[in-house]
């Protein structure tokens, strides 16, 4: 079998248009400019590139984009300081502050001092339990982008056997209450797991985010499976040259491209997902504050 690539960045460029249409709506109904503000700490080239590309794109739909660089040696404090402004700002429906941050700075008091209503990351205590109990805010940016891909792919989920790998706060537990929510029976697997291929393969759809470069095999997989791979990793690529890198994600594509039914490719497919989702939350939460109810081909 040959699988089906799954094109996360053409189905993000949509999701953008459809976006774009949204903001015109709020500014031509309803008088709203939805505002997104982005944070970034330091000089990490890996998050420039990304926090750049969240506002180019935020501006691109129409919206308002802040962008705040800070050194990387800047008092916790500070920061605390800038999102309590952001929050306190009535143009600014959106806060974003980009993950990693450096050591010195905790990023659970970042993410606590954010008002969960400007929460786009849904990173917060209390929009993760919205997330838990099925209230309408806005849904871990990654998760959701996967699984607007899923049901667009496979069309409904309900029954399907879905295993996570990785259960991290920012993917893997959002990701099983999503698809716990389509009637999907969830496993999540993770490094301590006993007999982990043998695991993935009673899946009939495979979420990879545990952060390993290539780990899932073809041989892990049931034949056709759809397999999302969320992971993100340079590698050093010598066949580019001396010192060159290249992106593959969790999942050893060549081998699992042979089995599965379909798959998303690193890059061009859940990345672009991520900062499209960012956006579409921005709209959730720019509508929710403004006491309207969110579009709901936005979310999950
Ligand atoms: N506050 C947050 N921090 C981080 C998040 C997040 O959702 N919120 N996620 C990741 C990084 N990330 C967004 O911030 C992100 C990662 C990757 C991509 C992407 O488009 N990747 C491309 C490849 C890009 C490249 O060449 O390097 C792809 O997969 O095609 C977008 C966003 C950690 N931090």
């Amino acid at each position: 079998m040959t699988a089906h690539i799954i094109d996360g960045k053409l189905f993000a460029e949509n999701l953008r248009g459809r976006i774009a249409g949204h903001v015109e709506r709020l500014k031509t109904e309803h008088g709203i400019t939805p505002g997104l503000a982005v944070v970034i700490v330091g000089t990490d080239p890996a998050s420039q590139v990304y926090v750049t590309n969240k506002a180019k794109q935020t501006a691109e739909v129409g919206m308002n984009s802040f962008k705040h660089e800070l050194p990387g040696d800047v008092p916790e404090a500070e920061l605390l300081a800038l999102v309590h402004q952001l929050n306190a700002d009535p143009a600014v429906h959106g806060i974003l502050v980009q993950m990693p941050v450096p050591k010195h700075i905790d990023p659970n008091k970042v993410i606590e001092a954010i008002d969960p209503m400007k929460d786009v990351d849904s990173f917060t205590p209390a929009n993760v339990g919205k997330v838990q109990i099925g209230l309408p805010g806005p849904v871990s940016c990654t998760p959701l982008g996967c699984l607007m891909l899923l049901r667009d792919h496979l069309g409904k989920l309900e029954g399907k056997n879905a295993v996570i790998i990785g259960r991290s706060n920012l993917v893997g537990k959002p990701m099983m209450q999503l698809l716990l929510r389509d009637n999907c029976t969830v496993t999540v697997a993770h490094s301590r797991t006993e007999n982990l291929p043998e695991v993935v393969r009673q899946a009939d759809i495979v979420v990879a985010a545990v952060g390993r470069p290539q780990m899932v095999k073809g041989d892990w997989l049931k034949a056709g499976a759809v397999v999302i791979d969320v992971g993100i990793n340079r590698v050093p690529a010598p066949e580019k040259g001396e010192g060159k890198t290249r992106l593959v994600g969790d999942v050893d594509f060549a081998s699992a491209a042979e089995v599965a039914g379909a798959i998303t490719p690193v890059p061009g497919g859940v990345g672009p997902m991520t900062i499209a989702c960012l956006l579409a939350n921005t709209i959730t939460t720019a509508s929710l504050i403004n006491g309207l109810v969110p579009p709901s081909d936005l979310t999950a």
